[in-house]
């Protein structure tokens, strides 16, 4: 089950630039306004130097990344949660990813039009998170107006719980307040999952900076009044110039490093990207080894070895026996199992242990 983060924002701010940096392809990103009408999925690798340096050790005939998807969605305008727009349409686009990427316009260009024609970072921001707020509001209303007879009639116990989940979101919607925020228990979790809301979801903002921009951001009032806003909701924010990613998706890797290194940089605005979105969903990384093949693989925080056996195939899992693992930082300054072994560093686990990010595993498991 692939995980996805949907690229939101207002029309024209550069979602679909910075999608087609994303995957190479070639959606339309026109100047005007929804260009974008279907929504699309692109294909990520998450970067990862560990299995570069998994490659060099081990030279295996297969190398695989691990991967993420973004989903490009068509501009939300103001009104989108009434059907403004397409309006509808796209709310339940994003209501099936896991994560929202939000794309502001941080840079000038009389060419280039603005729907609220001016360039304004935070006002636009809160253009899309007030709909984001207003569609949950509506979910939030619409769930009450299903439950709120039972809870009080029949007293229902799940009923009675669930009301009184509402009863807090909703006045926390009402103050413009993001889903994320509310303090829940493990039962409320599941109950609020659920809904699918739109602002339980967690989100980046990407400033979309102009190339001379993203040389420093830091410089950039109009980054730095995002950046203000965002910390102010305990969101991040990246910076990056999605038209310069996208002449820079179109380079090999090596021509990649060279450019990158000549603006002093280490990595891509994009690649930067990524890595928050996976790390924003709580993801981590394991590693197999081998002259077949080198690769990663995604868990969520916590899984055991058994379910990450799982990760690969389901027969791991049912089969489960034991796992050998080691760390990516063993293999670093080893450079040989054999002399993982010797050093006392192979370690054996069995069914409750938690897999951390950066392990190395083997699975033993009987079919
Ligand atoms: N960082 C940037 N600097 C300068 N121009 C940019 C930048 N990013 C995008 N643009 C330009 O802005 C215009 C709009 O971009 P794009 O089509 O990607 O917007 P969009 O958000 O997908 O719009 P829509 O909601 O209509 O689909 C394009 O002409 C694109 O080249
Ligand atoms: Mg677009």
């Amino acid at each position: 089950m692939p995980l996805t983060a949907g690229i939101v924002g207002l029309p024209n701010v550069g979602k679909s630039t910075l999608f087609n940096a994303i995957t190479k392809s070639q959606v339309e990103a026109a100047n005007y306004p929804f260009a974008t009408i279907q929504p699309n999925v692109g294909v990520v690798e998450v970067p990862d130097a560990r299995i570069d340096r998994l490659v060099e050790i081990f030279h295996p005939k297969k190398t695989i990344y691990t991967t993420f998807e973004f989903t490009d969605i068509a501009g939300l305008v103001k009104g989108a949660s009434k059907g403004e727009g397409l309006g509808n349409q796209f709310l339940s686009n994003i209501r099936l990813t896991d994560a929202i990427c939000h794309v502001v316009r941080c840079f000038d260009d009389a060419n280039i039009t603005h729907v609220e024609n001016s360039v304004d970072p935070v006002r636009d921001a809160e253009i899309i998170n007030l709909e984001l707020n207003l569609a949950d509001l509506q979910t939030v209303e619409n769930r009450i107006g299903k439950i709120e007879k039972k809870s009080k009639t029949t007293k229902d116990k799940d009923a009675v719980a669930e009301m009184a989940l509402l009863n807090r979101l909703k006045p926390l919607l009402e103050e413009g307040k993001p889903a994320r925020v509310l303090e829940v228990d493990e039962d409320e979790a599941i109950i609020l999952k659920g809904y699918n809301l739109l602002t339980a979801k967690p989100m980046i903002y990407v400033a979309n900076l102009d190339e001379e921009g993203v040389m420093d951001p830091s410089a950039n009032a109009y980054y730095n009044q995002l950046v203000e806003y965002a910390s102010s909701q305990n969101n991040e924010v990246v910076a990056l110039c999605a038209k310069m990613e996208e002449e820079l998706s179109e380079l090999d890797k090596e021509e990649k490093t060279a450019f990158l290194n000549e603006l002093g940089v280490d990595s891509s605005g994009l690649d930067l990207l990524i890595q928050k979105a996976y790390s924003v969903l709580n993801l981590c990384t394991f590693l197999t080894a081998g002259e077949d093949e080198c690769r990663a693989w995604t868990f969520k925080k916590g899984m055991k070895a058994p379910d990450c056996a799982g990760v690969i195939h389901t027969d791991f899992k049912k089969g489960f026996i034991r796992a050998e693992v080691y760390r990516f930082e063993d293999i670093d300054e080893l450079e040989s199992e054999h002399a993982i072994k010797e050093a006392g560093r192979l370690r054996l686990e069995g069914k409750d242990y938690v897999v951390q990010d950066g392990d190395v595993m083997h699975f033993r498991f009987n079919v």
